[in-house]
């Protein structure tokens, strides 16, 4: 039987989280599940805390059963990089600000692993995109994205000038601040603050959300999960930047094309808890299920 090892990746730079590793590491080698941490982490970390020490890179989770995450979304999308080459889902207890995307709060961390320790979880795919950016037949970039790929204008005092095609027709050209194409898990995130709409993560779809268009028409666009999505930067316009889930970065010069197709490797969470989504997003945005108003007299 092969040993069972679990890669943990921790937001190290809050105590509570350095302290919550000791004891998930404690919790595991007592079931014989051995720990490796990334190289970075490491020296934030207590020598008791890990078995093995590995790179950053797509190799980290390669022979793991899961990446543990330990942090808020943030860490879980910078996990989601090392598990998805991997195939193995991710599992955050959440020790950020929001943590919409993590499994479990931090006051159930042994509840969660001991699910993990005793196999009790299931995994769910979500749906990622592709990205390739491209100026004239130069590659810029080969990219993915969990939450989105948007593509924002670079400098703060001026205006981005894009063209959005669908499958590969035009549909509207306009200037803004930039433009999110977004997963259902990334309608959360920033394509939510830019007016887009709420998906539910088992709805297969891709959305284009521009943000502040300074545009008649610009409203958020909910197209097939097969659909190519394209964003112009004008030619003869400012630069821009390509931005895949708040990490992978890349400068787009006048000219530079975007494309956006649905994903081939999806990314794999694990579930733990049986409650709807209707529920994590009610909690999570502190959503006013009562209402404001007092009830009519
Ligand atoms: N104006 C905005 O809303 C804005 C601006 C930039 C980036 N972002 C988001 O931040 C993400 C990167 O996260 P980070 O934590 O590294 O950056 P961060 O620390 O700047 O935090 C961004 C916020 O987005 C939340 N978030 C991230 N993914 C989410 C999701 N799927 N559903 C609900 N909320 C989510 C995080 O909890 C956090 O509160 C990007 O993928 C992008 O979606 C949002
Ligand atoms: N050890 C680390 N090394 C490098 N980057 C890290 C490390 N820990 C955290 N980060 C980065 O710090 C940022 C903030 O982390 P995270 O999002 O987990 O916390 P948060 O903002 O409090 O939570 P949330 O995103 O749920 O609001 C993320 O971009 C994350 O990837």
């Amino acid at each position: 039987m092969t040993a069972r090892e679990v890669l943990l990746v921790v937001h190290t730079g809050r105590t509570d989280t350095r302290h919550a590793a000791e004891k998930v590491a404690g919790w595991f080698a007592d079931a014989g599940i051995a720990l490796r941490v990334l190289e970075r982490e490491a020296p934030d970390l207590g020598q008791s805390c890990y078995q093995r020490v590995v790179p950053f890179g797509s190799q980290a989770a390669e022979g793991t059963e899961l990446v543990f995450v330990l942090g808020g979304d943030g860490t879980l999308l910078r996990a989601a990089e090392l598990a998805r080459p991997a195939g193995v889902p991710v599992l955050a207890v959440n020790m950020g600000r929001v943590g919409f995307l993590a499994e479990a709060d931090a006051n159930v961390l042994d509840e969660a692993v001991a699910q993990v320790i005793d196999g009790h979880y299931e995994v769910v795919d979500r749906m990622t995109v592709d990205v390739r950016a491209t100026l004239g037949n130069r590659q810029l970039a080969r990219t993915w994205a969990l939450n989105e790929a948007s593509v924002e204008k670079s400098s703060r005092e001026r205006i981005l000038d894009v063209r959005i095609e669908v499958d590969d027709r035009p549909v509207s050209s306009f200037g803004c601040d930039g433009v999110l194409c977004a997963t259902p898990t990334g309608s959360t995130a920033y394509a939510f603050s830019a007016g887009g709409p709420v998906v539910w993560p088992d709805v297969q779809a891709l959305l284009v959300v521009p943000s502040n268009a300074h545009a008649m028409f610009a409203r958020p666009l909910v197209v097939s999960p097969d659909s190519r999505i394209a964003v112009e930067v004008d030619p003869s316009g400012h630069p821009a930047v390509l931005c895949c889930d708040g990490r992978r970065t890349f400068v787009l010069p006048p000219g530079a094309r975007v494309e956006v197709a649905g994903g081939e490797i999806p990314a794999r969470l694990v579930k733990l808890r049986q409650g709807p989504f209707t529920d994590r997003l009610v909690e999570k945005f502190e959503l006013p299920v009562q209402g404001w108003r007092s009830p009519r007299p």
